[in-house]
């Protein structure tokens, strides 16, 4: 149940991120547009060529995360588009030497798409590309000379802005990952007792409703034992009541280590436990029953200087239709009852 909040959270991650990759897409679409057309008025065909280009690239993108929920594989397009779009306009110029301004676009989308680490990597990566363009023009021919003040200035401001996008992502994947791991720890709080580390009585009405329902659309049966460890006043008399608390751990150790993985264990109340036996029909749920009340009865907990044993009895009940689960769990507290007036340590009622 943890495992489906936790993957309810990732999910909305992975959604939310498609939803800004589509976004993106769309924007820079737009954006490479109106920029080619800027490009057209003022004759510069070769920039309206490549504007447009990645305009419909963008534009497939987009498609891609909209109906084929391709995000990876549009994500990487988008990213690697905007680099060779940036190195582009670096190389050229631009409209009037403008283009050097758009690559502060890089860093957020960057860390954004590919993660911290991968990121910086990119930008690192990319910074490397730039200088080399902007710097040493003559290595690869460029046909732009920045002011070297501009540069410079741009240099320095892109390395800040490309700190702050890294140090808000990694802050963005911080809360992520707490409020994950916030989750669990709320779960734990919300289904499990603390002593015994068992499903609490809430934790185990979500899951008898679960096998109501279960039973209502599939008829798969269904038991629950009903068990309350006998004369448990006395030992917290004798032994005081943090000794109490640790024969219910032990016992709660050796449910757990009894369990079917189908099956489910919960603390119903101070020392009554209640089993849910999945796909289980009366006679199995009886053997059960009498297999961990044997088991409990054998075990010695050590206690101060002494070992000792306690023993349980148990109400068993099968779930029969139209059966309310308070119905059920009130039969099974009727046996349970009978099993301590019969003299305790012992299963009811007996198998027919
Ligand atoms: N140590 C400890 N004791 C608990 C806890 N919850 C309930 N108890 C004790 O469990 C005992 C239950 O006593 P009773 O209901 O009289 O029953 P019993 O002594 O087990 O006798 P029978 O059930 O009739 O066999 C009480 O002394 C409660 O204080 C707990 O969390 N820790």
């Amino acid at each position: 149940m943890n495992n489906k909040l936790n993957s309810k959270i990732q999910s909305f991650g992975e959604l939310q991120q498609s939803r800004v990759i589509s976004l993106f897409s769309l924007i820079g679409m737009s954006i490479t547009a109106v920029m080619s057309i800027f490009a057209l008025f003022q004759s510069s065909l070769t920039l309206f060529a490549a504007l447009s280009i990645s305009s419909c690239i963008f534009f497939a993108a987009f498609c891609m995360v909209k109906w084929r929920s391709q995000t990876k594989l549009s994500s990487f397009i988008i990213i690697y588009l905007l680099y060779i779009l940036m190195f582009y306009l670096i190389y050229t110029g631009g409209v009037e030497q403008t283009g050097p301004l758009w690559i502060f676009i890089v860093p957020p989308v960057s860390v954004y798409v590919h993660g911290l680490k991968q990121g910086s990597i990119n930008i690192a990566l990319f910074v490397f590309i730039t200088w080399i363009l902007m710097f040493n023009p003559e290595w690869v021919t460029g046909q732009t000379i920045y002011a070297h003040e501009f540069k410079l200035r741009l240099f320095y401001s892109f390395i800040t802005i490309s700190f702050l996008s890294a140090l808000y992502e990694y802050s963005r994947t911080q809360l992520y990952h707490h409020a994950i791991e916030l989750n669990s720890k709320l779960h734990k709080l919300a289904h499990f007792d603390e002593l015994t580390e068992l499903r609490n009585r809430r934790s185990a009405q979500i899951i008898l409703e679960q096998q109501v329902s279960d039973f209502k659309e599939h008829k798969t049966p269904f038991s629950v034992l009903l068990c309350d460890l006998d004369y448990f006043k006395q030992v917290n008399d004798k032994y005081g009541h943090n000794m109490g608390d640790k024969v219910l751990t032990e016992i709660a150790k050796l449910f757990r280590h009894n369990l079917r993985e189908t099956d489910y264990v919960s603390r119903w109340g101070g020392e009554e436990f209640l089993f849910i036996l999945t796909d289980t029909d009366f006679n199995e749920a009886y053997d059960i029953a009498e297999r961990i009340r044997t088991a409990v009865s054998q075990q010695e907990i050590a206690l101060m200087d002494q070992d000792i044993k306690v023993t349980m009895s148990v109400g068993v009940q099968e779930y029969q239709s139209d059966m309310s689960i308070d119905q059920m769990i009130n039969l099974a507290d009727k046996y349970l009852y009978e099993a301590k007036r019969n003299g305790r340590n012992r299963v009811l009622p007996h198998q027919q």
